[in-house]
């Protein structure tokens, strides 16, 4: 992992045993989210009140924001096992079938990147969920015959970020579905409070508020930060995070207070000085930046829309008041910026309620 993505919401392969360290394994332990804890609370215990696996489950929401950790809880809360793959990983409906064939009553199973399972294999799914029986081709042609198998009743935990792309016979079939939002501020102190424990690492109330507001509202990144920034107190400091071994670090790795990188303020640095803060296409706007249009909009335009600094209108990428601001300049008048209202506070909306 380099500087460049540490505030990526996607987990890099070099970081997934760091993650799993400090990984919840019961819901208890699972931060905030409350109102998904409690719904899935319920549906586990009834299910386990009945002695019957419970509906099939639905996680949906940006990355890094628990749907792997909540699965495996389900597993956990249900003494259960668990098997795990992804929607990319299944090509052929054979490949599902063995899965499913091999899964022993009550099994857990988790398919990450649901939306993104091929189009047979999804098919084969559909009458595994309903009926707990999958029908398997062998041969090609006219002397094609489908054998009949049982699967043993099992759970299906469906993670997507893309859940506009699941077709509707794949929806309909999960008794229960989940969003899972960003974090607030005060639900990540938590979080890094909990982790700080975990890895040993003394941390400051005003050092986890520091680290919190960088984290893009998402616990991935407060994880990441967190190291990060351990590294730093213990190489350069006394150890323990503070917010000024929280600062230091941060300002190190290029991570500025409300979490944007450096690409992301290279864009709104563009949008302000070479363009008067727009509008302006994308693809200029990512010659500006020296980078690719996909890159700009896929990896940057997100959060900096999120975080009520970037607009995308019908003319093109304005930069709003607030990152006018946020760059320490005054958006002069008759520019979109002026024109308009401040932005949202980056938290207020999508924010789980306690
Ligand atoms: N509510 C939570 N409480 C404590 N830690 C959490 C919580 N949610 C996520 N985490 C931590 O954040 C990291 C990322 O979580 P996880 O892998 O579950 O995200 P994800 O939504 O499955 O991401 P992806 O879509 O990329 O697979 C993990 O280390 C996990 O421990």
């Amino acid at each position: 992992m380099t500087d460049d993505n540490l505030v990526s919401a996607y987990v890099a392969d070099a970081e997934l045993d760091a993650e799993a360290s400090v990984r919840p394994k019961r819901l208890d332990e699972f931060i905030a989210q409350h109102r998904v804890r409690d719904q899935l609370d319920l549906l586990l215990k009834g299910a386990m009140r009945r002695g019957s696996p419970p509906d099939h489950i639905l996680l949906s929401g940006p990355p890094g924001l628990g749907k792997t950790t909540l699965a495996n809880i389900v597993a956990a809360e249900l003494g259960a096992g668990i098997r795990v793959t992804s929607g990319p990983a299944i090509e052929r409906s054979g490949d599902l079938a063995a899965i499913l064939t091999s899964l022993t009553e009550g099994d857990v199973l988790f398919i990450d990147e649901i939306h993104r399972i091929a189009k047979p294999a999804e098919e084969l799914l559909y009458s595994a969920m309903e009926d707990f029986r999958v029908d398997v081709v062998v041969g090609k042609g006219p002397g094609a015959t489908a054998i009949p198998l049982d699967v043993e009743p099992f759970t299906l935990v469906g993670a997507t970020t893309r859940s506009g792309l699941l077709t509707g016979p794949m929806r309909d079939r999960f008794g229960f579905v989940a969003h899972l939002d960003f974090y607030s501020p005060a639900d990540l102190e938590t979080l890094l409070h909990r982790s700080a424990r975990i890895l040993g690492v003394p941390i400051t109330d005003d050092g986890a508020t520091e680290i919190s507001g960088r984290s893009r509202g998402t616990p991935r990144i407060a994880n990441r930060l967190l190291r990060r920034v351990r590294d730093y107190a213990e190489v350069r400091a006394d150890g323990v995070v503070t917010v000024t071994t929280a600062r230091e670090a941060l300002t190190v790795y290029d991570v500025d207070a409300l979490g944007l990188d450096r690409l992301d303020r290279a864009v709104l640095t563009a949008l302000v000085d070479s363009f008067r803060g727009g509008p302006v296409g994308l693809s200029t706007l990512a010659v500006a930046v020296g980078e690719q249009p996909d890159t700009v909009e896929e990896v940057c335009e997100p959060f900096l829309v999120r975080a009520g600094l970037l607009a995308r209108t019908p003319r093109g990428r304005v930069a709003t008041g607030a990152a006018w601001h946020h760059l320490g300049r005054t958006p002069p008048n008759g520019t979109f910026a002026a024109d308009n209202a401040p932005a949202p506070d980056l938290f207020s909306i999508d924010v789980d309620e306690p």
